[in-house]
């Protein structure tokens, strides 16, 4: 969804025309308002946010509030809703998550400030940062596991590529400070997007009003369409240096003129919706193309990879292998299976690493003890730069370079992998001082918010304690006044109270109200409030006492303020060092994790090379096989381990391709998607649930699995598969592993037969890669004689007194049945529908059968479309334009399919049969 567009600045009156009767504060709000189209504006009015005009009633419907009105504007009733200030930032997550920016607009003077200039004069306000779904640091408004990311789409003319434009993305988390740049094109864009998943997308506007594109922006939850000068090639440079404070570039790496532009966009955005402050971010890192595995977004969300199609991380590959202990470790982990990795070496690195935690038990559980009280540090680091910051982030980095430090201990004492070496290094390298210092200064149990004080630990600053002690002292001071006033008006309910209206006060009932009023009291003690049955004084020894009390208090807490500052300037002027830690610990945290997922599933280290084998021995469905185990959803037993070897044969330079026959219900969805699923585990570098595996490098990974259609983009389901199944077919190369799951099937059953067949073909002679296909097309099987590479493999089942039993196991050969009316008859159809079914079953199956798998092998030529001299034509070639093939097309034309009752079908089948023979 994108975010839906809220007041144009020229719907309200400009300031110019602002009549008399406008209030000076509605001048303020429509000036303020003006200045910040595009935007809901939070506008700061004591303790509550409130939003008028058009911003009322959409962020009351929006969140559900009441609407009301305040006052009048140019002679119209004002809407207006507003949001407590405590709470603004629930509402501010459902706004967000609603697809709108919002801009908080704070009071930046003490309102005693503005009476001074007179009663009508306006507190200034001003808008302190805008609010937009990829630029949130706040916790409450972040998912812990889940990355937060701001991207940016840029395009210069190159003369190369498709169209003629070379395009680049930038993606920082400004919560985290990751920030990465990647070439990219128009074809592989939503890839990479999928890839990527930014919360944010920042575009310029030409690119966001092309019709090509507007597919991809629905696939994204908020797109912001930018000017052009946002995407500025020649002042991204200038942009990024003054953002890192740098002179130039040229130690940052060499980049392309669209990276640069991409990457001044998100730094121009990031300093635009904060309003100048700097989040702590990494320098730009360049990444190359070819250094992730290609996985379109079509076959992310058919595999479920870090969430269900429905949407729920439970239940998806994520989610089942998932053994990280912190937020900042499932972030990590859920980007690593996001882009599993293409060079072998830097695999086997995360392998060496996942090895060492799995068979040093004491070590990772010592580690992963540790690390459950590591905080957050990347997160809390960027309040920190950010001045959002309270005092438990600070007390959060404190600890976690503590911990880290002592994790650093563990690691290294005894000799590890390169991974965790590195890691701990960085560890070991942080000046222990800062943390020290944190955990001097600050107390045990700390408040929320820096304002509220009383965070700073006793003995930490003389200053503060004695203060604090006058502050106290005066407190007591208080009560010896209260006992004193009891024993000199002889009123024994007197008491000292306070309020923030009157300060402190003495309140005694309304009887002995009249003693206080007489003399001799009446000198003492001044009449201030009466209330239903007491009455309030006030004395000047009191209001002496007040004064002095709320002087120490202020002052404590201004010299509280002062030593937040401190600390967060001290954390910050090692923002790279608590940065490079924060990413250290959650390596740690996702190797641990998957040793510890590889010790308790009876994972595998898989073999990840540069060959094209794909061999898997007994592999299995993780997620599935957890189901299975933890749920009993099945009342059959575990899951059944399953092979698959799709390396090239010998002496071929391209891998197998198996033809998955076998009942509905057998497993051979799960079958393909596990092999899928362990190839993707592989190149993440986590070990494989498998016996052995051995698998050459994927360089892109395709699947076209189950059918769902796409109303919103006006597709049918089959329309959708077509388009998937057309981009395979375009794009697979010989390194990589294509997954189809009963292609054809959306439609008529000989255009669906068609069309798999010669998908089939395709992917075997042109594409060469390697491939799992499943079909209910038995016929589809006589092809493995034809094509070299072509293996059939089918899932057993048992039939025992007419019912089907099924056993999971993938074994060579082909399926000769569905038993599709027995899992109908599972599932519940009536039993009327079931026996007919059978009876058309009979009748149907009583004709030639074997007429489509002969016709494959004689009658067809294999595969002409390519670009190599034609085979030569077999005797029986159609190319000949033989008669009888000329009848048996004439006849095939006139018929559709999609317009025949199952009768007129049967009888076309026997014409089309008499036709064959030159009937
Ligand atoms: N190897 C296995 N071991 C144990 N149970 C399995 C195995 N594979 C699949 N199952 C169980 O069988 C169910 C059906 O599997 P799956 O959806 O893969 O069948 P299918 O052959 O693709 O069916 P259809 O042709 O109807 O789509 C799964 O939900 C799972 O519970």
């Amino acid at each position: 969804m994108n975010a839906p567009q809220t007041t144009a600045p020229d719907e309200t009156p400009p300031p110019a025309t602002v009549e008399a009767r406008v209030t000076p504060m509605m001048a303020q709000y429509v000036e303020i308002k003006t200045a910040n189209p595009g935007s809901l504006l939070f506008y700061r009015m004591g303790d509550f946010y409130e939003l008028f005009f058009e911003d009322a009633e959409l962020a009351s419907r929006a969140l559900g509030i009441v609407l009301t009105k305040r006052g009048k504007h140019q002679g119209e009733d004002i809407p207006m809703c507003g949001v407590p200030v405590e709470r603004a930032e629930e509402y501010l997550n459902k706004l967000i998550l609603a697809g709108y920016r919002v801009a908080v607009c704070e009071q930046i003077e003490d309102p005693a400030e503005a009476k001074k200039r007179g009663p009508k004069s306006v507190v200034k306000r001003d808008v302190i940062r805008l609010v937009t779904p990829g630029t949130l640091t706040e916790d409450a408004l972040l998912d812990a596991r889940r990355e937060n990311v701001l991207a940016a789409l840029a395009r210069v003319k190159s003369g190369e590529g498709e169209d003629g434009y070379a395009y680049a993305l930038a993606f920082a988390d400004i919560s985290t400070g990751s920030f990465r740049v990647a070439e990219t094109d128009a074809l592989r864009l939503s890839a990479d997007l999928a890839r990527i998943e930014p919360a944010e997308l920042l575009v310029p506007d030409a690119i966001y009003d092309e019709p090509a594109f507007k597919p991809i922006w629905r696939a994204l939850p908020a797109v912001t369409p930018l000017p052009k000068d946002s995407f500025d090639g020649a002042g991204a440079e200038r942009r990024i240096a003054g953002f890192f404070q740098v002179a130039t570039l040229d130690s940052f790496g060499v980049f392309t003129r669209a990276e640069l532009a991409a990457a001044g966009a998100v730094v121009a955005y990031i300093e635009r919706t904060q309003l100048g402050a700097r989040p702590p971010l990494n320098r730009p890192r360049r990444e190359s193309s070819t250094d992730v595995m290609v996985i379109d977004p079509a076959t992310r969300a058919n595999l479920e990879i870090l969430r269900t199609t429905t949407g729920d991380r439970a239940g998806s590959l994520c989610a089942a292998i998932d053994r990280t202990v912190t937020s900042a470790g499932a972030r990590l982990l859920g980007r690593r299976l996001a882009e599993p990795l293409t060079d072998p070496k830097r695999v086997a690195d995360r392998f060496d690493a996942v090895e060492h935690l799995a068979s040093e038990t004491s070590l990772r559980a010592d580690l992963r003890a540790r690390l459950a009280g590591a905080p957050d540090l990347a997160r809390a680091l960027s309040r920190v730069a950010l001045g959002r910051a309270g005092p438990r982030d600070l007390a959060a980095i404190g600890r976690g370079l503590t911990e880290g430090a002592a994790m650093a201990g563990l690691i290294a004492a005894s000799p590890a992998p390169l991974e965790l070496t590195q890691a701990a290094g960085v560890l070991a390298g942080i000046d222990p001082s800062l943390a020290e210092m944190l955990q001097s200064a600050l107390d045990d149990e700390l408040p929320l918010n820096r304002r509220d004080g009383g965070f700073i630990r006793p003995g930490y600053h003389a200053d503060l304690d004695a203060t604090r002690a006058l502050r106290d002292e005066s407190r007591r001071v208080v009560a010896a006044l209260e006992r004193r006033y009891v024993e000199e008006t002889g009123v024994r309910a007197l008491k000292i109270r306070h309020n923030a209206v009157l300060g402190y006060y003495v309140e005694v009932s309304q009887q002995n109200a009249d003693k206080l009023r007489e003399p001799p009291f009446d000198a003492i003690f001044l009449h201030r409030q009466t209330m239903a049955g007491a009455m309030r004084f006030t004395s000047t020894e009191l209001a002496e006492l007040e004064a002095k009390i709320s002087s120490a208090g202020d002052r404590a807490l201004a010299l509280e303020q002062r030593l937040f500052d401190e600390l967060a300037s001290a954390v910050l002027d090692q923002a790279d060092a608590i940065r490079a830690c924060a990413e250290a610990l959650a390596v740690i945290d996702v190797t641990a994790g998957l040793a510890k997922l590889a010790v308790d599933e009876c994972h595998v280290r898989p073999e990840v090379d540069d060959g094209l084998d794909f061999y898997i021995e007994g592999g299995r469905h993780p997620v599935v096989e957890q189901a299975l185990r933890q749920e009993r959803i099945s009342s059959g037993g575990p899951f059944v381990a399953n092979d698959c070897d799709l390396s090239p044969p010998e002496r071929a330079r391209a891998g197998r391709i198996w033809l998955v026959t076998g009942p509905n219900m057998a497993g051979k969805s799960t079958f393909l998607r596990q092999n899928a699923l362990i190839a993707i585990l592989a190149q993440a570098g986590a070990f494989v649930p498998a016996k052995a595996a051995r698998i050459g490098v994927v360089d892109r990974l395709f699947s076209r699995v189950g059918a769902a259609d796409d109303l919103a983009r006006g597709r049918s389901t089959f329309m959708v598969e077509m388009v998937e199944t057309a981009a395979i077919l375009n794009q697979a190369t010989e390194r990589s592993l294509v997954i189809l799951d009963e292609i054809g099937r959306g439609t008529a059953t000989f255009d669906g037969l068609s069309i798999a067949w010669a998908s089939l073909e395709h992917l075997h002679e042109s594409n060469r890669c390697r491939g799992l296909f499943a079909t209910h097309f038995h016929e589809l099987t006589a092809l493995s004689q034809r094509l070299a590479r072509l293996v059939n493999a089918t899932v057993k089942v048992k039939e025992w007194e007419g019912e089907v039993i099924f056993l999971h196991e993938v074994v060579p050969g082909a399926a000769d049945r569905s038993y599709g009316i027995q899992v109908a008859k599972l599932a519940g159809l009536p039993h009327a529908v079931v026996e007919r079914a059978r009876a058309v079953l009979t009748e149907l199956e009583s004709a030639d059968r074997a007429a489509p798998t002969q016709r494959i092998l004689d009658d067809l030529p294999l595969f002409a479309a390519l670009n190599r001299p034609p085979p030569p034509a077999p005797a029986s070639s159609v190319a000949k334009a033989d008669p009888v093939a000329e009848a048996v097309k004439t006849t095939l034309a006139g018929i559709d399919p999609d317009e025949m009752t199952p009768r007129e079908a049967l009888e076309a089948l026997y014409k089309l049969k008499a036709a064959a023979k030159g009937g």
